[in-house]
Order: C-alpha cells, then sequence, then structure tokens
C-alpha cells in the first residue's frame, strides 16, 4: 500500500490522544433537563491546529454539524468527540448556538478517511472534514433567517420528485450488511454489452478475482481503446447485483457526460454524479442520493471521494495517472491515493485504469503490490495509429505548421474525416512584443507575460496567472512604435490560420476559454462527436477519453515545450499526453495517422511513442529515477513560502531547514537548498519553496510531525503564508 494509516489517531492542541471515532458515545436522547454540560471537541474550517471547545447540555455524536461562534463570526463546524472536561478553562467555554440534525451523524469510515487525510498530508482536521462537504452544509447562513425553512437538506427533500427519496430516507442502507461477493453471482450477467475480447476476458477474470478477494488494488493497464470503460460497466454491475455501490473517479469533468451516458444505459437510473461545475442545489441532491444508499453509482471527479457511501463495494479510478486528481489548493490531497487508502481500510477493491499508469502506480504492479492487468490491443481490431515524428528543424514552417502536416490535413478533409489539431497553449499568442525595441507584454503583477487573447472582434492581454487583463496598447509603451507584434501561438490563432488556409472546412476549438459558460463544454463536445465539424483545435482537454468516431488525423504543435521543464516528472507527463491524444484517432477505422511536429525526434519519449511502447519508457524513466532517488524510489514533500519579497521567503524557508537539521529527526531526510519559484512572482506575492526527500515515508513524516508545529513562529514578520504539501507533483 502506498499509504499508511497513522499508528496514532489525529490529535489536535486541545484534543487528548486517543480514538474518538471508537469512543463515540451515542447518546443522542439524554433526558430533557440534564443540567451538566458536556464539553465538545469540534473542528472548524479555520487555519489553525487543533480542535476547538465548546459546551452543550447533551453529548452530540462525533460527524454531527453544529452551529458556533468564532470569535464573532458563527460558523458550521462538526463534534469530533465528546468530553467530560474541557481543553481550556471552563469559564471561557461558548455554548454552541444549534445542533444541525437535519443529516445522520457522518458515518465512522467517512471520519476515518477524513482522520487519516489530515494526518498524512499535516493539516487540522477542520480543514479536511468541512470544505469536503457539499457547500450548503457547511454554510451557517443557510440555517439561519426566515428563508431557510429548516436548512438546505430539508428544501432538497421538499423538492418535487424528491419526496420518494426523502421517505426511502429511513430505510437507507446500513454499513457492512452487504452479500460477500462472489464471482458467478447470479446477478453478474455478461450478456450486456459487446462480445469481449480474449484480453478482456482474462482481465475481467483478473478483477473478479479481486471482488471474490474482498479487496486488493488492481491496475488495469490498457492502450487507448483497449475496452477499460467496458470493464469497469461489468464489473460495477456485479458489484451492485451484490447489493453495494461502486464509486467511479474520472479526472475530467468533460468526460462525466459520456460515462454518464454509457452508465444509464447499462445500469439504469440509480447513478449520482458529483463535480465542481454543479450547483449547490444539484451537488447537495446528488450527495444525498449516494450518501443515504439511494444511488449505486457515483460517478465523479476527485472531490467525489470524500462522499460517504453507506455500502461502498468497488472504487474506479480511470485514467489514474492524470494530475487532475491531485487537488492543488487547500487540502492538497491525490485523489488517487486516497481512494487506494479507502479501498484497503474499507477491504474492497479498487482499480486503477490507464493506458499510461504513473511511475508510482507501475511500481507497485511491478512489485507485485498491485494486481497488473493488460489489455494489449484495441477493442474493435482496429490498429494503434501511426505515429510520425516530423523534425521541424529542417521544415519551412506556415504559422508552426509543416508542410507534412498542412497535407496531411488536406487529404483527411478530402476524404471526409475529422482531423484534431493539439496545442496545449489557449489564447492568441503567448506574448506580444514589440519589434523596434525589448519591450514584452509582461504581467504588472507576475514574473509572467500576458498572454493575448482575441475577445469578441477585439484583442486583449491578459494574465493566466493573476487574471490580471488590460486592453492591448496601440503603440510599444516603452519607444512608440506602433508595429507590436504577437509571438507565438495559441489555439485560437491556430484556429484563425486553419480557417484561412481551408476555406470552406468547419473549425471547432474546444479549450478552456471556449468551455466557460456552464453547459457549453457539453454542447461544444456533442457537436465534435456528431461529426459537425472537420477539424478540431484543442488543449489537453480534448485529448482524454473521448471516442471520437470519425477522427483519423491528430497534429501535435508544440510538444517540445515540455520537453526540457525543470520538473523532473515532465517527460511522464508529456508521454503521457502524447499517447493519450494519439489514442483519440483511428478508433473506429483503419489507417489514422499522428504527427508530431519536434525539434528532437532521438529524444528516448519521441522514440517510445513511435512504438506506443509504455513499458520501455517505464523502464527507461524509472531507471533515471532510481539512479537520481527520485519518487518513486522517495517520498517528497514540499514547504513552500509566500512575501512581499522573495528573499524574506527564502530567509524563512532557510532558518526551517537549519531548524529541521537540528532535530534528531532529520537523520535520513535530504533537505534540498531552499530556491524560488519558477514563476517567482504571481500578483505581486513572491514564493519560494524547500524541498524535504527522504527514502521511507515514515522518517519524512515523523520529521515534518516535530518540524512544522513550531513554524509559525518562524514564520513571524514578513512571510505572509507557509504551507507544506506532500507527494507534490510539480517542483
Ligand atoms: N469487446 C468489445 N467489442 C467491441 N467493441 C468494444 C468492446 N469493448 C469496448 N468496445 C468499444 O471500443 C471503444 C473503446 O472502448 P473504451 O472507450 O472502453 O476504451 P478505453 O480503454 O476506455 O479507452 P481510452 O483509454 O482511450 O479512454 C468503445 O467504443 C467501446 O464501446
Ligand atoms: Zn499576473
Amino acid at each position: 500500500m502506498p499509504l499508511k494509516r497513522p499508528a496514532d489517531a489525529a490529535s489536535g492542541r486541545i484534543m487528548a490522544s486517543g480514538d474518538p471515532v471508537a469512543d463515540a458515545v451515542p447518546v443522542p436522547d439524554a433526558p430533557a433537563g440534564a443540567q451538566t454540560p458536556v464539553y465538545l471537541a469540534v473542528a472548524l474550517d479555520v487555519p489553525l491546529p487543533g480542535l476547538f471547545d465548546y459546551s452543550h447540555d447533551r453529548p452530540v455524536a462525533p460527524g454531527v454539524r453544529v452551529r458556533v461562534m468564532f470569535g464573532r463570526r458563527a460558523m458550521v463546524g462538526m463534534v469530533w468527540a465528546v468530553r467530560a472536561e474541557p481543553g481550556v478553562d471552563a469559564d471561557r467555554v461558548r455554548p454552541i448556538e444549534a445542533v444541525l440534525d437535519d443529516l445522520p451523524p457522518m458515518p465512522a469510515d467517512w471520519l476515518r478517511l477524513a482522520e487519516f487525510a489530515a494526518h498524512y498530508y499535516h493539516r487540522p482536521l477542520g480543514e479536511v472534514l468541512l470544505p469536503v462537504l457539499p457547500p450548503s452544509l457547511r454554510r451557517p447562513a443557510a440555517y439561519t433567517g426566515a428563508r431557510s425553512a429548516g436548512g438546505p437538506v430539508c428544501r432538497a427533500d421538499r423538492r418535487p420528485g424528491a419526496t420518494r427519496a426523502a421517505r426511502a430516507r429511513k430505510g437507507a442502507g446500513q454499513p457492512g450488511v452487504a452479500a460477500p461477493l462472489e464471482p458467478g453471482d447470479a446477478a453478474a450477467p455478461d450478456d450486456a454489452g459487446p462480445v469481449l475480447t480474449d484480453a478482456q476476458a482474462r482481465a475481467l477474470a483478473g478483477l473478479r478475482d479481486l471482488l471474490a478477494a474482498g479487496n486488493g488494488v488492481a491496475l488495469l493497464h490498457g492502450v487507448t481503446g483497449s475496452g477499460k470503460t467496458e470493464l469497469y460497466l461489468r464489473l460495477a454491475r456485479q458489484v451492485i447485483a451484490a447489493g453495494r455501490q461502486a464509486l467511479l473517479l474520472v479526472p475530467e469533468i468533460n468526460l462525466t457526460p459520456q460515462l454518464e451516458h454509457s452508465v444509464r444505459e447499462r445500469l439504469g437510473d440509480r447513478l449520482a454524479v458529483i463535480h465542481s461545475r454543479l450547483s449547490e442545489g444539484e451537488r447537495l441532491r446528488a450527495w444525498l442520493r449516494a450518501s443515504r444508499g439511494q444511488a449505486d453509482i457515483l460517478l465523479g471527479t476527485r472531490l467525489a471521494l470524500f462522499t460517504p457511501m453507506p455500502r461502498l463495494g468497488l472504487i474506479v479510478v480511470d485514467e489514474e495517472h492524470d494530475a487532475s486528481y491531485k487537488q492543488q489548493d487547500g487540502l492538497r490531497y491525490s485523489a488517487r491515493d486516497l481512494a487506494v487508502w479507502r479501498g484497503h481500510d474499507l477491504g474492497i477493491p479498487v482499480v486503477l485504469g490507464s493506458a499510461t499508469p504513473s511511475l508510482e502506480t507501475w511500481r507497485h504492479a511491478l512489485d507485485g503490490d498491485y494486481r497488473l492487468l493488460s489489455l494489449p490491443e484495441r477493442a474493435q481490431a482496429q490498429p494503434l495509429p501511426e505515429i510520425r515524428l516530423v523534425d521541424t528543424r529542417r521544415a519551412r514552417l506556415e504559422q508552426g505548421f509543416t508542410p507534412q502536416l498542412l497535407d496531411a490535413l488536406e487529404a483527411r478533409l478530402a476524404q471526409g474525416e475529422q482531423s484534431l489539431v493539439f496545442i496545449n497553449r489557449r489564447g492568441y499568442a503567448p506574448v506580444l512584443r514589440c519589434v523596434s525595441c525589448a519591450w514584452v507584454s509582461q504581467c504588472r503583477r507576475c514574473t509572467a507575460h500576458m498572454v493575448l487573447h482575441r475577445l469578441g472582434g477585439r484583442h486583449v492581454l491578459q494574465c493566466h496567472h493573476c487574471g490580471d487583463a488590460m486592453p492591448v496598447p496601440r503603440a510599444c509603451p516603452d519607444c512608440g512604435d506602433p508595429d507590436i507584434q504577437p509571438m507565438g501561438r495559441g489555439t485560437q490563432r491556430v484556429e484563425e490560420f486553419l480557417a484561412e488556409r481551408f476555406s470552406g472546412a468547419r473549425i471547432l476549438r474546444i479549450d478552456a476559454d471556449a468551455t466557460r459558460l456552464k453547459g457549453s463544454a457539453e454542447a461544444l463536445f456533442a457537436r465534435a462527436h456528431a461529426g459537425e465539424a472537420d477539424i478540431l483545435v484543442g488543449t489537453q482537454m480534448v485529448s482524454k477519453g473521448h471516442d471520437f468516431a470519425r477522427l483519423g488525423l491528430v497534429g501535435v504543435l508544440n510538444a517540445d515545450a515540455m520537453l526540457f521543464s525543470q520538473d523532473f516528472r515532465a517527460p511522464e507527463r508529456l508521454f503521457a499526453q502524447l499517447m493519450q491524444v494519439a489514442g483519440r484517432a483511428g478508433r473506429r477505422q483503419g489507417g489514422a495517422q499522428v504527427i508530431v511536429q519536434t525539434d528532437y525526434p532521438d529524444q528516448a519519449v519521441y522514440q517510445a511513442l513511435l512504438r506506443h511502447d509504455y513499458a520501455r519508457f517505464a523502464a527507461y524513466a524509472l531507471e533515471e529515477r532510481r539512479d537520481l532517488g527520485l519518487p518513486p524510489f522517495s517520498s517528497q514533500a514540499l514547504l513552500t513560502a509566500q512575501a512581499v519579497r522573495v528573499r524574506d521567503a527564502l530567509d524563512f524557508l532557510e532558518a526551517a531547514r537549519a531548524r529541521a537539521q537540528s532535530l534528531p529527526e532529520s537523520a535520513g531526510v535530504r533537505l534540498h537548498d531552499p530556491v524560488p519559484l519558477r514563476i517567482v512572482r504571481v500578483a505581486r506575492v513572491e514564493r519560494a519553496q524547500l524541498l524535504f526527500e527522504s527514502d521511507g515515508r515514515g522518517a519524512l513524516h515523523r520529521l515534518l510531525r516535530t518540524l512544522l508545529p513550531g513554524l509559525d513562529e518562524l514564520a513571524r514578520g514578513a512571510v505572509q503564508h507557509w504551507g507544506i504539501e506532500v507527494d507534490p507533483q510539480e517542483i
């Protein structure tokens, strides 16, 4: 297992050690008029360690939400434990304002998951327990005032169509009472869906062994289009038939509609979907359906991992290598890693699927920790597309396109096939510059260029880091020359060029800008799937998971940008991204082609790509990581600091490093030099980082546990914020 349960339960500043979950005092109905106050240790979403004591006239079960005053602010907190004595002076303890009893206490396994996450990622419990709830459940205003009408849960239950759900609530499933899962269960018919390929049948047998064993992790390593989804569906069906629930995680919101459709078609309507683009009401209703056991399948992005599911029997993490499973702010958790932990904790199977597994997961599979199941070929007997590397050093480029790529686009257009031009850069051009002097469009607040965007008929400059925007100057602000030019290109400029070059072709751009409005992504993808576009232009958004029927050609521009990044994971990410995007081509018919334009065709990444050879790439990359002592052969944590001047951030990190070195726990932990971030300034705040590394996870965590509580004291003064990130994905 990559993650181990902590030996000790989370112990806050106030709370004594012990297992608060097991010590729960289940006394919901104390006699009326009982006068001795009890003390509740309450978790609050505030950036302070520990729990906070409040009093009440009767015990409240752990996992119940309460409304309390924190300073002058009303907040929703969650009871973590009940105590006879407060941790601070009894007369300083305030009573809680209200018990929010619109929901039963959060289940014990959910509390364990949150506790583990808090412990492992070194965050206060309250920063885990509350932010992962649907927003309406943690907003005090949702429970006060004339319009609250009993709170959001009551309102959700009163909606037309929700009455049945509300009634069913009482009889909702109990955890741990479902039948064991047997292979060959009557309820696992193999007749729905296509006849499996031999490889699928073998992999399914392996997955069913896992179900029969009751737990364990499988890596389903299947090339793009090999029919992994088909296996998820069959496995889920079996789990549901045995009375259990399945959780299906996908990396991208935009993949949910496609999968939702397949799930409904094959497994029916007892489905809930959770992702960040839902309205609050939608999110709450989906969460309620899953947590009351009314939905058999929960489909969602990383935040769905934290949904309580009383009968959970299977977790699937599709495209497990995807970076979006890592939350990048607040609690910086990996939903994939927590999924593995949750599966282990519950004793249920976890399936990780990918065409290009993360090297961490791949190594677990090679070591035998995870069961490796392979789908080496496409399901529909279509060969993988032919990959061609076109050397851009010798080519005459037209707007970044080689003649080879333009010819190929032309040919596909003539055949009535769809093409995809992939460029991982949105906007019109990454920078604007003056032809006479050295002026470039620099953000005033960040050490980054402002990106030229076309907005309606106009152009504007936008910073992708702080969001600042400004009009395009008429002339160079430095020398007055009116000749200022875009340099390089993004999706918008590519779209514009293709529209000129292939007049009459229908061009559809899909990127974060084109899909900003709710529902617009769905609409664009629907058009792409319906064949209403001849050439798609898109970023990584288009590269994942989509099953375009008529896509015969993929052209990749600007892949080299990722090749020489300082981040040691850059080649791994580039390889995965190129395999993914190549995988969109030729899924229904043969003769598909991928053209990758590069200055460096001899690089190992491209050579492995040429052969669709993940194993070869992984062997090479793991070898390199082993030599350099990098993950997965070591564990890392990143301490980051922010200040107005980077010097102050660096000084703080230097002091933290010195403190760490003075601790006996630093034995076996490598402390790197503090360095400024590559983009050092964002929104007028400068940032630096300090990398901790150790061969074993244990040593690293022991050091952090001793070191972190004292850092606030070191940070006093100029440092605005510091934070720790465990298993950072970007360095
Ligand atoms: N046994 C089968 N026979 C025929 N078609 C199949 C079979 N299994 C899957 N398919 C079809 O093959 C296509 C690709 O399958 P699917 O999308 O599940 O692949 P995948 O491995 O998830 O691919 P990716 O990693 O690219 O998302 C789909 O259209 C699916 O319906
Ligand atoms: Zn900026």
